[in-house]
């Protein structure tokens, strides 16, 4: 299933044109919160998917019956670009495990690229929902890679891709190539990749917009 959240009218559109704006995510602070609160309104969004049960609370006046998660999920992402949005599904999920990734492009001179995945710290995912963050979905190699390589450690019953900006073609490549049970929440939908890979209109660089420029890998 594919959810675009910009197809619904909300504060989500105000976000995504300030993330998108090229005289506006300069702002550095701007630009991370505003992947956060697109995080926080993913988490609350998928938090309404999830499995809950009933609990008894004793209250300073008496006993009220709160319905509350059957279990935590997971949450995961991509170093480094997906830390925004990650923080802010965590200010909702505050009590879940976490897994880190860490995946680039690594260039070729021919101007290709390949994905690099070096780094993975993971809970346990064995039959937990897990939500992996990524802000920007344009090929889809990278997901596709970190998806791989995750349930080598284990099947995950379901998983939330979380991005801001998603090309399609990249949603194609991802369903195409992955098995698992899969739900992508997308702030927007943008149908151009360039030969370089990157989103147009996008947003440009999200890992550089976030933390500042790297040197080419
Ligand atoms: O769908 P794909 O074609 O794989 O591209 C998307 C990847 O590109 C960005 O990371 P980037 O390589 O810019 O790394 P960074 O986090 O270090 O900036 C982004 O965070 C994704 O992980
Ligand atoms: O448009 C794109 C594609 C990949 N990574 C980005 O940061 N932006």
């Amino acid at each position: 299933m594919i959810i675009n959240l910009s197809e619904t009218n909300s504060l989500v559109g105000e976000w995504l044109s300030e993330i998108r704006n090229i005289d506006v995510q300069q702002d550095r602070m701007r630009f991370r919160r505003n992947m956060e609160r697109l995080g926080e309104v993913a988490a609350y969004e998928i938090s309404k998917t999830l499995e809950y049960e009933e609990k008894e609370i004793t209250t300073p006046m008496g006993i009220a019956n709160c319905r509350v998660l059957k279990a935590q999920p997971v949450l995961a992402t991509i170093l480094r670009a997906g830390l925004a949005l990650h923080q802010g599904l965590l200010h909702y999920f505050d009590k879940a495990d976490h897994a880190f990734i860490s995946a680039y492009r690594k260039h070729n001179h021919d101007g290709s690229f390949d994905i690099s995945l070096e780094y993975v710290s993971s809970p346990s995912i064995e039959g937990q929902v897990l939500i992996l963050s990524d802000p920007m979905l344009a090929t889809g190699s990278s997901l596709v890679k970190t998806i791989e390589h995750l349930e080598e450690i284990g099947k995950p019953t379901h998983i939330h891709l979380v991005v801001a900006i998603a090309c399609t073609v990249g949603i194609e490549y991802v369903l195409r190539n992955t098995k698992a049970n899969i739900t992508i929440w997308a702030g927007d939908i943008d149908d151009e990749l360039t030969a370089k890979g990157y989103i147009v209109p996008g947003l440009g660089d999200a890992g550089d917009l976030a933390f500042g420029n790297k040197l080419q890998q």
